[in-house]
């Protein structure tokens, strides 16, 4: 009875516009940035390709469509627990495989952007999270939680976005840590507003690419080049974070979305 009363009382606040629907996702097109990996070591994600099928013409003379060329890892986009060698035995670890439960929850973001600003290579610590539990509350099981570091400024940019250099790119994330400690905590995914959810160094972590190799192992999930994080606040707002049900998919480009009351 309780839950049907609250789901009309939330019906009612979407449609009087007292909850506001947040926009968290980047345009997906030709100039969105791609993660970049060591030729090496590896072989990366092709750009976003949009080709046209027809434009109300003699290939479709009502109709308009476009057919796509994107990699799983595109955009604001979503981490199944099988991207990872460290997730690969997760039965229920595939975009199409994952229950839909864990596509919407409670989402704690995390305000890194001045830290971020200050060093590119920023690294988000055990200390910093429970500073922000002791003023924000406890990290809960269930909780999503975000990183946010303004990091999404730089999207219209796909060289300021990955900011490589020779040593490779540079962009802020959490130490091993950090995750394991948020992990422990129960929590169901783990996002970011850069190309990755592990820093740009994080291939020289240990373990290496640690949000990747502990999130996917514990069989959570990651959420990567999520936008306008600064425009929720600390606690309270709802994620809705839903990945294409690609078969025995790694990962989607995703709408994210977020419910957080009109200010
Ligand atoms: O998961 C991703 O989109 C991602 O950033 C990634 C993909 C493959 C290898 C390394 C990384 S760091
Ligand atoms: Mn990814």
């Amino acid at each position: 009875m309780i839950a049907q009363r609250l789901l009309g009382e939330l019906a009612s606040l979407l449609v009087g516009g007292e909850i506001e629907v947040l926009d968290l996702t980047a345009v997906l097109g030709p100039k969105t940035p791609v993660v970049k990996l060591p030729p090496d070591l590896a072989v990366s994600t092709p750009k976003v390709e949009i080709h046209t099928i027809s434009t109300y013409d003699k290939n479709g003379p009502w109709w308009a469509w476009n057919w796509l060329k994107l990699g799983e890892h595109s955009g604001t986009h979503f981490d199944a627990p099988i991207h990872w060698i460290s997730g690969k035995e997760h039965a229920d670890g595939a975009t199409d495989t994952i229950p839909v439960s864990r596509f919407v929850g409670p989402v704690n973001v995390i305000d890194c952007s001045k830290e971020a600003t200050a060093d590119h290579d920023f690294l988000l610590t055990v200390d910093h999270i429970k500073a922000w539990e002791k003023m924000n509350g406890e990290i809960s099981r269930g909780d999503w939680v975000l990183m946010r570091t303004d990091w999404y400024k730089r999207n219209g940019s796909e060289a300021e976005f990955l900011n490589s250099d020779e040593s490779g790119p540079h962009s802020p994330g959490p130490t091993a840590e950090a995750i394991q400690y948020l992990i422990d905590k129960g929590i169901c995914g783990w996002g970011s507003e850069t190309i990755s959810t592990d820093a740009g160094q994080g291939g020289g972590m240990e373990p290496p690419y640690p949000a990747h190799t502990l999130i996917h192992k514990a069989n959570k999930y990651g959420l990567a080049c999520l936008c306008n994080l600064d425009r929720l606040p600390a606690r309270g707002a709802i994620l809705i974070v839903a990945p294409l049900k690609i078969q025995n998919g790694t990962g989607s480009p995703i709408r994210a979305m977020a419910l957080t009351a009109r200010q």
